[in-house]
């Protein structure tokens, strides 16, 4: 293989420079974490990973000047633990817990295994096809977990998700071929920073790998807060519902459906009774508790395109597309009956009055269904409660 001069890299460079840009990422990652204005879940254990990537790559980067020990044990160990520790992070992203057990003995053996391969029978060869096997069997792993775990599916698939996974299978794919290519062909003897191409090459392509992935966690965390900034803008924080901005848009929807299909839609409007009295005999928190029970009752009860939003108070709003007021009545009756169940002996018991209407081609704006909503409400209240009534399709005097 070449001599220095054939270079204008050699594998030691290219690793200290990765420790230097590695540590620069990793601060950066530190920063957003520290900066970030919604907590975002598994972020600080990227950040902790990240830090680990440094160490590794600076003792990695100091060999012949430290110890083998130093560089060789606690490089490869620091490694590994950072690939394990990110995947870690990832689980929390997602709200698991990683089973540390079983990768935590793989690293054990890994560390044991490159200790005898240094100091009882020294192989760089062993070494190679130890460590760069494990590293891709874990960031293979960990690019399934981020393609195929369910959870990954409620935030969407975004951007951060789709590049760090391809970051991961790039890095899992460099490593199997190291593995590979070591297993089959002879290595040079001074290890990692021996003057080669293929170690030029790997130390170059998994330096690379690690930066962007530090980049990927960043995207990820940033898709993560956006999607809950976006989510926070439509919906109450007390119930989860959705609030009254996003209830005007349903209603626009689904007055929109109505004029291009012909097919009507209704609006519940309901109202917790006597909600003044839960609140003074037991107090505010235990009212807030119950208009969170409700809204989970009611989530459970309408059919998937519904929609419920919380329009003030004890008022709730739910919207029906494309439902006819007999087929609106069942889910009104069923949530009379159902939503008002209380399983907790700290609840006390409560009822609710609705007010249903249907859309008419007629109504010259979305509130004019609400109105008939309200009015059929007042008449549910009035004839005293616990109770659902229809509207007329035209309020009489409106
Ligand atoms: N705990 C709690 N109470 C709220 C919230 N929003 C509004 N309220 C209370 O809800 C109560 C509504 O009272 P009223 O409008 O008199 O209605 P009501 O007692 O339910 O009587 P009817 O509607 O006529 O059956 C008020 O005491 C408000 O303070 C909330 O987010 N949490």
């Amino acid at each position: 293989m070449g001599s220095m001069s054939t270079y204008a890299l050699d594998p030691r460079t290219t690793v200290l420079i990765g420790s230097i840009t590695s540590g620069l990422m990793a601060l950066v990652l530190w920063l957003l974490a520290r900066a970030t204005p919604l907590p975002v879940p598994g972020l600080r254990t990227w950040v902790a990973g990240a830090w680990l990537v440094f160490v590794a790559l600076v003792l990695l980067g100091l060999r012949d000047w430290i110890t083998p020990l130093a560089s060789v044990t606690l490089g490869n160990s620091a490694l590994v633990l950072a690939y394990i520790v990110w995947l870690a992070g990832t689980h929390r992203h997602f709200g698991v817990r990683l089973r540390w057990l079983p990768w935590l003995a793989a690293w054990a053996a890994m560390v044991a295994a490159v200790t005898w391969f240094v100091y009882g029978d020294a192989s760089f060869r062993a070494r190679s096809v130890i460590v760069a096997a494990l590293c891709s069997a874990i960031s293979a792993y960990h690019a399934l977990v981020l393609l195929r775990y369910p959870q990954a599916e409620r935030f969407g698939r975004s951007l951060g998700i789709t590049l760090t996974s391809s970051w991961l299978t790039i890095l899992a794919a460099v490593y199997a071929i190291r593995a590979v290519h070591a297993a089959l062909f002879p290595q040079g003897d001074s290890g990692l920073l021996t003057q080669d191409t293929i170690q030029i090459v790997y130390t170059g392509s998994f330096t690379v790998c690690n930066l962007l992935l530090v980049i990927g966690f960043a995207t990820m965390a940033s898709d993560h807060v956006r999607a809950r900034i976006e989510e926070q803008a439509v919906r109450d924080a007390l119930t989860g519902t959705l609030n009254r901005q996003a209830l005007r848009e349903c209603l626009e929807r689904a007055r929109a459906s109505h004029k291009r299909t012909g097919q009507p839609f209704c609006v519940a409007m309901l109202d917790v009774d006597h909600f003044k009295k839960i609140n003074d005999n037991h107090g505010h928190p235990v009212g807030d508790r119950v208009l969170v029970h409700l809204c989970r009752r009611m989530a459970a009860l309408v059919r998937p395109h519904d929609a419920v939003a919380r329009y003030g108070g004890e008022e709730f709003v739910i919207v029906m597309p494309q439902t006819r007021l007999p087929e609106a009545a069942l889910v009104a009756e069923r949530i009379l009956l159902e939503a008002v169940q209380v399983d907790s002996p700290t609840l006390p018991a409560f009822t609710v009055s609705i007010g249903l209407a249907e859309s008419s081609t007629d109504d010259a704006t979305a509130d004019a269904i609400i109105t008939r909503a309200d009015a059929a409400l007042y008449q549910a209240k009035a004839r005293g409660r616990n109770r659902l009534e229809r509207a007329a399709l035209r309020l009489v005097n409106a």
